[in-house]
């Protein structure tokens, strides 16, 4: 059977196309026509689009989804501080079905803001698995590489297993990075290694970088360069695409090292604002050709996965750091959340746009709402001033996860509850 979206306001976020009013033809996972004029039947399933703009789903390009349990834990304090001290010791307490819960209380979020697909860096990896191919989400999974114990053989076993267990898993909505976790925890021989084995199978990698001063100050303290030439030093952008998360301390220097990059950067606005960090270069990357998506980065800094928000705030800052309205203006800002970040992911081929041929990963935001009205220009309305409890109804791999704000693949109840008992646990003692 297929779904007709009909009458919705376009806004497919391909390059130079113009939202417009238009119906979507949706056959098993893909996009078969989208128009003015598509050839539906009446045996179609229709979904009423007028009143609603429908656009691709966010793509989230950086995630730590059972940090949801970390949510409101811990702020206010120094990343390394609240690192250290506090998502540490509690991580350690977590058991893999706290793991699964935790992933699938960020699902839920994430569904209900109008995420469709996210990076995510962590541990246990096979209860993610699972909790995506239950929640029906699309999702890139690395196992985070932490080396600064002696037990680094098997954690590396560990980020193998999720490759060749997982890639392509949950009828293809799963994909699989290699995720050291950042030039601060990871020395040169293992992280050579991490690089060598992502050549080898030709996989994309997951890593943070450059996200403090500290870190900066730490890694040249330890090897006399930036972070980012401690990558570039061990040949980590040689031969592989490398989804960098952060770069918000990056000298100019640095930017001109990545120009020509395969991948870009994951901008996670809300957690470096939160965190005080910094605001991204991310003006300077853009123009030096670099593909920069947005991310949120864990419940348990960011405290919300709302990509809106993201998205909102990312364009804020550009304009702030510029002290120029013109910076990073709506569209832009939605594109980065959506294509942008696809391709950090290297799905932008499959998803990203509203377009035909590709998989039927999309969202309806209603707009019949008094913050949404009136619409002189949609691309505004959705950056500027939607939410993510503004969506309605939530599609992935064709298949409707979200309808008129109710979730079809995850029972809301049982979860809270399984949070709830979950979350004291882990903090106890912390
Ligand atoms: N700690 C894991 C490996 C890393 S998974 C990803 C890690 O990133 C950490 N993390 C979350 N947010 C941030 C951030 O903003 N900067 C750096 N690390 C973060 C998070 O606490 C988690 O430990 C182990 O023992 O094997
Ligand atoms: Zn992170």
């Amino acid at each position: 059977m297929r779904t007709w979206i009909r009458n919705g306001l376009l806004a497919t976020m391909v390059e130079g196309e113009a939202p417009y009013c238009g119906d979507i033809l949706i056959e098993h996972d893909r996009i078969v026509e989208i128009g003015t004029s598509v050839h539906a039947s009446e045996e179609d399933k229709v979904i009423e689009g007028d009143g609603f703009a429908v656009m691709p789903g966010f793509i989230n390009a950086h995630q730590h989804s059972p940090m949801s349990l970390l949510r409101a834990f811990s702020d206010d304090r120094k990343l390394m501080d609240w690192l250290d001290r506090k998502m540490l010791p509690a991580e350690a307490n977590m058991t893999p079905e706290d793991i699964y819960w935790g992933s699938m209380l960020a699902m839920a979020e994430m569904i209900r803001s109008g995420t469709t697909c996210f990076a995510d860096m962590y541990i246990h990896m096979d209860q993610i698995g699972e909790a995506v191919k239950s929640a029906g989400m699309r999702a890139s999974l690395t196992r985070g590489l932490v080396f600064l114990q002696d037990d680094g053989g098997k954690r590396m076993g560990e980020a193998i297993d999720l490759v060749e267990r997982w890639s392509g898993a949950a009828d293809g909505r799963i994909t699989t990075m290699i995720g050291p976790h950042s030039p601060y925890t990871c020395p040169p021989e293992p992280l050579k290694e991490t690089i060598a084995y992502a050549e080898s199978r030709k996989l994309p990698i997951h890593i943070h970088l450059a996200e403090t001063k500290e870190e900066v100050v730490k890694i040249r303290d330890r090897y006399g360069v930036t972070p980012t030439e401690y990558l570039v030093d061990l040949g980590m952008f040689d031969r592989s695409h490398v989804l960098l998360a952060h770069a918000v301390h990056l000298t100019r220097k640095d930017v001109r090292l990545l120009h020509g990059m395969r991948g870009g950067v994951a901008h996670n606005p809300i957690s470096n604002l939160k965190l005080g960090c910094g605001i991204a270069p991310v003006t300077e990357c853009i123009r030096q050709g670099i593909t920069v998506g947005i991310g949120t980065d864990g419940a348990g800094s960011a405290t919300t996965l709302d990509m809106f928000e993201s998205a909102r705030a990312a364009a804020w800052l550009q304009k702030l750091d510029y002290g120029d309205p013109t910076m990073l203006p709506a569209g832009q800002a939605l594109r980065m959340g959506t294509l942008e970040s696809a391709k950090l992911l290297c799905l932008n081929r499959e998803v990203g746009t509203l377009e035909k041929g590709k998989k039927a990963d999309l969202i309806l935001v209603d707009l019949r709402k008094p913050h949404l009205q009136p619409n002189h220009n949609v691309e505004s309305l959705l950056a500027y001033a939607a939410k993510g409890s503004d969506v309605d109804t939530v599609m992935v791999d064709g298949r409707l996860l979200m309808q008129g704000r109710k979730l079809l693949t995850i029972d809301e109840e049982e979860l809270f509850g399984q949070v709830r008992h979950r979350a004291a646990r882990i903090v106890q003692g912390i």
